[in-house]
Order: structure tokens, then sequence, then C-alpha cells
């Protein structure tokens, strides 16, 4: 069965260079701060504190929250790229994290070449990596660039290479930072469509975006987070309420009846 569990995580991450009294003092002295010293009194920031949540299949989670509010440490941290400096994670199924776009991937080969290697990677057999390959240039739609180096294609057509090959195969949990929302509207439609595909599968997906149209409509549970902290867990528009400024939640309720 797929689950994903976060218990009581924090994450703090050192700031090196900092160690200086009069710094160490400015960063430490505000009542609100994100800054505080660890064991060894080094100073620290706290990019996540006490976080919790369960998710079963079906759950389609979105992380809102203003930058450097801990969406893209906590993405990291449930990918396993992060260790909590607190807290436990526990997860069952295949999971999958699109959270930086050229992830895997050799800019001095071309898009074929770096689909080729990914199918070498996986240890694919003739038959399956002929139609990995197939599926991923389809999806791609690369056309004249699928034969050219990865570093001279554009933001977005990294986006569409890496994602196409990410999810040629679903996995039972999908991790995707905003990123992947970088393509042009065709890209999105096709990218929903796949991504659609994968969650009614009953898998976990798990999206930070700032976009509130878009969060609306892919998950269907919401946490705010703020200053590294839970400050509202529900159902999208419920939390979308407390989040957006009226004018913006109206004008989102306008568009979605
Ligand atoms: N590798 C790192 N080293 C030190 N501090 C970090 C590191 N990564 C993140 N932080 C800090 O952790 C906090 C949370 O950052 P994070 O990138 O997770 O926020 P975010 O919500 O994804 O922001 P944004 O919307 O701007 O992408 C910030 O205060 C940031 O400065």
């Amino acid at each position: 069965m797929t689950y994903l569990e976060a218990s009581g995580i924090s994450i703090d991450f050192p700031l090196y260079h900092a160690e200086s009294r009069s710094l160490k003092k400015a960063l430490l002295g505000k009542v609100s701060s994100r800054f505080s010293v660890d064991q060894k009194s080094r100073p620290v920031v706290q990019a996540l504190r006490d976080i919790s949540f369960s998710l079963k299949s079906g759950d389609r989670l979105g992380l809102i929250g203003s930058n450097g509010s801990g969406k893209t440490t906590l993405l990291r941290a449930l990918s396993g790229i992060y260790q909590p400096t607190a807290g436990t994670l526990s997860m069952e199924g295949k999971l999958i994290s699109l959270l930086d776009p050229g992830q895997g991937m050799n800019k001095e080969l071309t898009g074929r070449e770096n689909i080729r290697l990914r199918s070498y990677y996986l240890g694919l057999s003739k038959a399956k990596s002929q139609a990995f390959e197939a599926d991923v240039i389809d999806f791609t739609d690369l056309k004249e660039f699928l034969d050219i180096p990865v570093r001279n294609y554009s933001s977005g057509m990294v986006v569409r290479l890496a994602f196409g090959m990410a999810t040629a195969f679903p996995p039972e949990i999908l991790l995707m930072d905003e990123w992947i929302l970088a393509g042009d509207a065709a890209f999105m439609a096709k990218a929903k469509k796949r991504v659609e595909g994968m969650v009614q599968h009953a898998d976990i997906l798990v999206l930070a975006s700032h976009s509130p149209s878009i969060l609306a409509e892919w998950t269907n549970r919401l946490i705010w987070l703020d200053g590294g902290r839970i400050v509202a867990d529900g159902a999208p528009m419920e939390v979308f309420k407390s989040y957006l400024p009226r004018h913006d939640f109206e004008e989102l309720l306008r568009a979605r009846s």
C-alpha cells in the first residue's frame, strides 16, 4: 500500500561565515527570527519546524507559502536529498521527484542521447527501451531539437525532456516543484494529462507552487507553510480563503465556477 508520512520533521541549515559575534547577535536578536544556534553554538537557519502529515493513495497535496517558507526544502526532504535534523519520515512506494530541471541529464549530449542513456540506466530490455524512446520523443515534441545538445535548449525544452523522461513510467509517489510549470500552454495541457493519468492510478502527488489556479485544479489538499511551519492544512479552497487576499480569492472562485 502506498503511503507517505512525515512526523515532526525539522530541518536546520548551518550558516557558514556567520560565526562573528556581531553577526550572530544581529541574526538571533529578532523576535520572530528563523535563525538559531545548533548544539555547538553555530548559527543555523530553521528551514522547517515540526512538520507532520500523512498521505495515502489518491491524495494530491499542494504546498503554498511565500518565498523562503520552506516548500522546496520539504520536497527535498521527502525525496531524501536532505536528512531531517529531527522527526521521522516513512513511506512505501516507488518515488519520482521532479525538483530540478536538469536533474540526471548530461547537457553536452543531445535529447535523443539523454533518452537512450536514461533507458540504459533503467536497465530496460531492447523492446522496452524502444517503447520508452518513442514515448518520450512523442511527449516532448522537440522536433529538430531532439538531435541537438541539451545545452542549446530553452528552459521550457529542458523541462519537457526532464518531465517526459521522469514520467514515462508511472511512479507511486510523485514530487514536483513548480519549475514544471515553466512550459508553454500546449505543454501544460499534455503534462496535466500525464500527471492526471498517474494520479488516477491511485498514486500520491506533492506539488509546490505559487499558482492558486494550478493548485486548485491539481490538488485535493493544501498545506500553507510560513516561516518553515504549517499554518493551515485542509481542502484547497478553504486554505485559499485565508491565504489569498479577498479579491484574488473571489477571482479564483469565479474562474472555477
Ligand atoms: N541549502 C541551503 N542552505 C542554507 N539555507 C537554506 C538552504 N536551502 C534553503 N535554505 C533556507 O531555508 C528556508 C526555506 O527555503 P525554501 O527554498 O525551502 O523556501 P521556498 O518556500 O521553496 O521558497 P521559494 O518560494 O522562494 O522557492 C529559507 O530561509 C532559505 O534561506
